[in-house]
């Protein structure tokens, strides 16, 4: 089904041209493509891939992709890449305000800045987490990731990614993956976009099982969009920059190289409007876990432990009986990176702001700040809508390492641990609790 230049549907083979006849019938790779187009195939999955996880498509395109001169190195700026050995991993509590929008014209690659990452490319593990803050749009420029695919988390403003496979609208509340390799050039409809993005070296993102929930739920595979086939056909000087082996690399064409006609298979770049999750909550006591929030999820060789959870923390209701309704204390062994795209977090009374960030890492004892705990045990739980929020997670079960910069910005809370101190000690029966030791 085709909608507003999207066609629906999670990891489905599709196939698309913005010309008639461009799509070759009934087999990938004819001797003659229609209108002389180069047929060429991108795998975003090994070629033995178990068919359930294959993932490939086939793209007819105005010029060969290979038809380029050597890459040179290009400057990395604030962008990092695994394996992130530059700054000791904390075990410490880490949360960030949001960075200040850049004052130079900056476009959406010169303005990547990493905060922690884990795994490296070179062993198709891990993932990194960047923010973008741009003000300009990409011009003559494109840009492709060697070393994994994109999740994007716009947080303010519009991007319009204009992709070798079409034109992906994202705007704040809606989240869009890039596979590995698709070249694509951002543009700013709104002058400004900042936003989160989560890079990932491992298995692709996939929908998580469902198991007892059955066969709906969560994040429901027909509102993924795809862009319909678009193509420009523009014979001007390009800069193609990629991103492989965690460096930065550039080399000029002559040529746009978003010059794909149709194509078809089921690799291509997607969008998700999460204000179309089915929120799946309690409706007798206790909070669940946090994994009944999963969008997306990318398995490692260990069944049911990611090598990264996409979590979302939605508008919803809390009808928990005697229940302390905010995240529970914790420390868990899995690893939690969080971002707020708006409102407020239930776990957290102020500190966490949009455009914010923060880091608990495997084992780090973390969960409500003091204000969240005392007004949730004396709260009356009468049915309560949490509205107008929009937290997320990315939790990981490789710990995630902080980048200098991370480390070192002014926006790194140096208090953060302060939201944790001065609870009051529990009073047990026949004891003095202010009786000091
Ligand atoms: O730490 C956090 O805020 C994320 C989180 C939320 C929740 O509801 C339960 C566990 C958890 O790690
Ligand atoms: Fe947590």
């Amino acid at each position: 089904m085709a909608m507003d230049g999207y066609m629906s549907g999670f990891g489905n083979e599709l196939a698309t041209e913005a010309v008639k006849g461009a799509l070759p019938e009934g087999q990938n790779s004819p001797q003659r493509v229609p209108y002389g187009l180069y047929a060429e195939q991108l795998s975003g999955t090994a070629f033995t891939a178990p068919r359930r996880e294959n993932r490939r498509s086939w793209l007819y395109r105005l010029r060969p992709s290979s038809s380029h001169a050597p890459f040179r190195p290009h400057p990395e700026g604030l962008l990092k890449s695994g394996p992130f050995t530059e700054a000791p991993v904390t075990p410490n509590r880490l949360r960030w305000s949001p960075l200040p929008r850049p004052t130079q014209p900056t476009d959406f690659i010169e303005g990547l800045v990493t905060f922690a990452g884990n795994g490296a490319p070179a062993h198709g593990t891990g993932v990194a987490v960047h923010q973008y803050l741009a003000n300009r749009s990409m011009t003559d420029t494109v840009f492709f990731n060697a070393d994994g695919e994109l999740l994007l988390v716009p947080q303010s403003g519009r991007l319009r990614l204009v992709t070798e496979m079409g034109v992906l609208g994202l705007a704040p509340g809606e989240v869009g993956v890039v596979p590995r390799g698709v070249r694509f050039r951002a543009e700013l409809p709104d002058g400004e976009a900042t936003g989160y993005i989560c890079e990932n070296y491992g298995a692709l993102f996939r929908l998580p099982e469902l198991g007892p929930i059955g066969s709906n739920g969560l994040a429901n595979p027909r509102d993924f969009l795809t862009p319909v086939a678009a193509f420009e056909d523009v014979d001007r000087p390009t800069r193609v920059i990629q991103k492989f082996q965690g460096r930065l690399w550039v080399a000029e064409l002559d040529h746009s190289p978003l010059d794909v006609v149709a194509w078809h298979g089921n690799l291509a770049p997607y969008k998700y409007d999460l204000a179309r999750f089915n929120t799946i909550g309690t409706v007798s006591y206790d909070h669940p876990d946090p994994s009944i929030f999963t969008v997306l999820t990318s398995p490692s060789e260990s069944p049911g432990v990611a090598n990264c959870d996409f979590v979302i923390f939605p508008p919803r209701w809390m009808v928990a009986e005697n229940t302390f309704r905010p995240p529970w204390f914790h420390r868990n062994i899995m690893s939690e990176f969080m971002g707020l795209v708006h409102g407020a977090y239930d776990a957290k009374a102020e500190g966490f702001l949009p455009g914010g960030a923060s880091l608990h890492n495997c084992m780090s004892g973390h969960g409500p700040d003091r204000e969240t705990y005392e007004r949730a045990v004396e709260a009356r739980l009468a049915p309560h809508k949490i509205a107008d929020t929009l937290a997320f997670m990315f939790e990981s079960r490789w710990v995630f390492a902080p980048t200098p910069f991370a480390m070192e910005t002014p926006a790194l809370q140096r208090d953060y641990d302060a939201c944790w101190s001065n609870f009051q000690k529990a009073r047990l029966p026949g004891t003095d609790a202010e009786k000091p030791r």
